[in-house]
């Protein structure tokens, strides 16, 4: 497992990366009001902003970012005017993951940045996979809680020396999920004219990934109450929570979880067990494809969110 407290965090550290981006950006650019986190596919989100606003840096060249590895993540950081209110935003475009071998404090090193920027709103977006049968590829997930799997046994990136010029030790995560941003994501699903059911209210299950689950790690899931599972976006919406700003979680349903499994089967019954079988593995590619054919519904919902707050 990836050490879960780098030693370069400082509050230094989080002041310099803030202070090179504020030194590149006009005054207007350099208050974003709303971050934007665009999941796997969703990186698409980044053309809500118009093209004469933008500034764009790439991860490698921010100090103390690290890279994104994963296909579907671009690695850079785009600010811009958003919406017709023209809301100062700033969008990660591609995201870090715990299996890309970083550590918890390296894939929530932007959040803090953000608050230090002035950002009062995040919007976290991903995929995910559903755990539910009246969860349908496609759907949109609004996230009301969490369940963090890794959070259990200690990985959490909270965890190490706290940095009080953040927030405090304990952080209560029980009210995470801003109710009156929720409400704004289902006026704005009504204003799109959503087709309804298709966007719904959901619990996240974080898992380390980078594996898929197996089917009895599917049916567990499943039994703790949670809706949907993916492998981010639990760790950033923890360190936001800590420095007291506003969260949203969108998630975009790319595939259910496989987990069939017959209802009485007879291990000697050669046509029941291929049924068992029958559910195709998901696959990062569908994940991906998926993330892009429903870019446009995910581009406008997030869009009218920013017009309504
Ligand atoms: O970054 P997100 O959470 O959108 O990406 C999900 C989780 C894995 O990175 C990937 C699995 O296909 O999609
Ligand atoms: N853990 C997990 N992450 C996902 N991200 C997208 N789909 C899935 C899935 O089925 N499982």
């Amino acid at each position: 497992m990836p050490p879960q407290v780098s030693t370069d965090e400082t509050d230094e550290l989080f002041t310099v990366a803030a202070d090179y981006l504020r030194k590149r950006l006009t005054p207007e650019l350099s208050q974003p009001k709303v971050a934007i986190i665009c999941g796997s596919g969703l990186g698409g989100l980044v053309d809500t902003i118009e093209e004469t606003d933008k500034v764009e840096f790439s991860y490698e060249e921010i100090p103390g970012f690290v890279s994104s590895t994963v296909p579907g993540h671009a690695g850079k950081l785009a600010f811009g005017l958003l919406g017709k209110n023209k809301m100062p935003t700033v969008l990660m475009v591609g995201r870090f993951h715990f299996y890309e071998g970083y550590n918890l404090k390296q894939i929530t090193f932007p959040i803090r940045i953000f608050k230090l920027l002035g950002v009062e709103t995040l919007i976290v977006t991903g995929a995910a996979g559903s755990l539910r049968e009246e969860f349908e590829t496609g759907d949109i997930g609004v996230l009301s809680d969490h369940i963090s799997i890794p959070g259990f046994c200690g990985v959490n990136p909270l965890s190490g020396p706290n940095l009080p010029a953040f927030g405090p030790r304990f952080t209560a995560l029980s009210d995470t999920y801003d109710y009156e941003l929720r409400v704004k994501a289902f006026k704005a699903a009504q204003k799109l004219n959503f087709t309804p059911g298709s966007i719904k209210e959901s619990i996240y299950c974080f898992a380390g990934g980078p594996t898929y689950e197996t089917r009895a790690e599917a049916r567990f899931l499943k039994s703790t109450g949670g809706d949907v599972v993916g492998m981010s976006t639990v760790p950033e919406i923890i360190v936001a929570k800590h420095c007291g700003i506003k969260i949203l979680g969108l998630i975009l349903v790319t595939n259910k979880v496989v987990e069939k499994k017959p209802k009485s089967a007879d291990p000697m019954n050669y046509q029941q067990m291929m049924n068992y079988q029958d559910q195709e593995p998901v696959n990062h590619e569908e994940v991906i494809a998926l993330g892009v054919s429903k870019a446009k519904d995910m581009k406008n919902l997030v869009k009218t969110i920013i017009e309504l707050i």
